[in-house]
């Protein structure tokens, strides 16, 4: 577990002293996927980099896995660093090393044996998916390829924390998909904690178990990735989740959905969890005489169940339709109609 007491970092730049994390608290569990999202300059590098020793706070403390990280130094701190290892947004990989000598150089440090050294990289080259390509030099990869080895070298020494410090913000769509994946792999395959960094949103949508919002240093909210979609507090978050959720939202988005299915009513469902699973639509179409167009759907998959939106054309009449909606909204699916305006 990775415990946070009062911690606070500030930088003093001559003229003034800036406190970029303010009195955070936070608990992270063991093999947990926790994600802490903030616009730039909200202190999440400076936060991450408290986590594993690379910053000094200024008070409070940082406890991993019953270790101080905050009282120990030298020797003692590279050890401890071992456990907590990191990966980075531009990967930092070694340009004149191949794969194979980037993903030996931790256990190089460590003093590992060649010939374990040697087993160990296969097995790491193979977890990521990098078979093949163990003599190829980081300027002959792509990005996701970087990354993978920037993974693989993260995992040499068996760390019990992995720290993401915006590791796909460099990556296509695609690739982070791949990417995001693989750290889900990680973390189910070796229990290992996750802990990222990130200013968007999808990213933890597709991979978090836990969230923390930060703003000027401080959390602002912290919850349950399906609690934070399916009721943000703080305005802040709420821009958040509406970086993934709102793009059908907009007045000229209604305005053309109603030109392309000008007769019934528009209503858009919101699932969150568990109703996702069972089988409404069926029981809709089945138990009422409405008909039911799928006009657009955006339903994802985040680590604690399902969430996402289905926008419907229900047509009938009026009773019929306004019948349908109360079947949906009694059903416990957050049900709106689209209005016209
Ligand atoms: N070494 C430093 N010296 C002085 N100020 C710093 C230092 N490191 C960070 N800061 C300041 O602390 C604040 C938080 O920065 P930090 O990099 O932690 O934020 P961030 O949320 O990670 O943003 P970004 O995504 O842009 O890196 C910023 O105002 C930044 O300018």
């Amino acid at each position: 577990m990775i415990q946070l007491k009062d911690l606070t970092k500030k930088f003093d730049t001559g003229k003034t002293v800036l406190t970029a994390v303010d009195n955070v608290n936070l608990s992270i569990d063991d093999g947990e996927i926790f994600g802490i999202i903030g616009y730039s300059g909200a202190g999440k590098s400076t936060l991450i980099r408290l986590l594993n020793g690379l910053e000094k706070p200024s008070s409070g403390t940082v406890d991993v896995n019953g270790q101080k990280i905050t009282a120990i130094k030298g020797a003692d701190l590279r050890k401890a660093r071992q456990k907590v290892s990191m990966i980075f947004q531009h990967f930092n990989l070694l340009w004149s090393r191949t794969v194979q000598e980037n993903i030996e150089f931790p256990l190089e440090i460590a003093g590992v044996p060649k010939a374990k050294r040697e087993s160990r990289v296969k097995e790491l080259v193979e977890l990521v998916g990098l078979a093949g390509r163990e003599n190829a030099y980081p300027s002959q990869l792509s990005g996701g390829q970087k990354q993978r080895v920037g993974i693989a070298r993260s995992l040499a020494n068996d760390p019990e924390v992995l720290l993401c410090d915006e590791a796909t913000s460099a990556l296509d769509p695609e690739t982070t998909d791949a990417i995001l994946d693989l750290l889900v792999d990680i973390n189910k395959r070796l229990g290992l904690t996750i802990v990222l960094i990130t200013h968007e949103m999808h990213v933890i949508r597709k991979i978090c178990h836990r969230v923390a919002v930060m703003e000027g240093g401080k959390v602002v909210e912290l919850g349950d990735v399906l609690t934070i979609f399916r009721s943000p507090k703080k305005d802040i978050t709420k821009r958040f989740v509406a970086q993934v959720t709102e793009t059908e939202d907009s007045t000229a988005t209604i305005k053309h959905l109603r030109e392309l299915y000008p007769t019934g009513e528009l209503v858009k469902l919101i699932f969150v969890g568990e109703q996702t699973e069972q089988p409404i639509l069926t029981k809709l179409i089945r138990n009422y005489p409405v008909e039911v167009n799928i006009v657009q759907g955006d339903i994802s998959h985040t680590q604690r169940g399902a969430y996402g939106t289905l926008i419907l054309q229900l047509k009938g009449s009026k009773q019929e339709i306004a019948d349908a909606i109360l079947f949906l909204k009694q059903e416990k699916v957050q049900t709106e109609v689209m209005a016209n305006d």
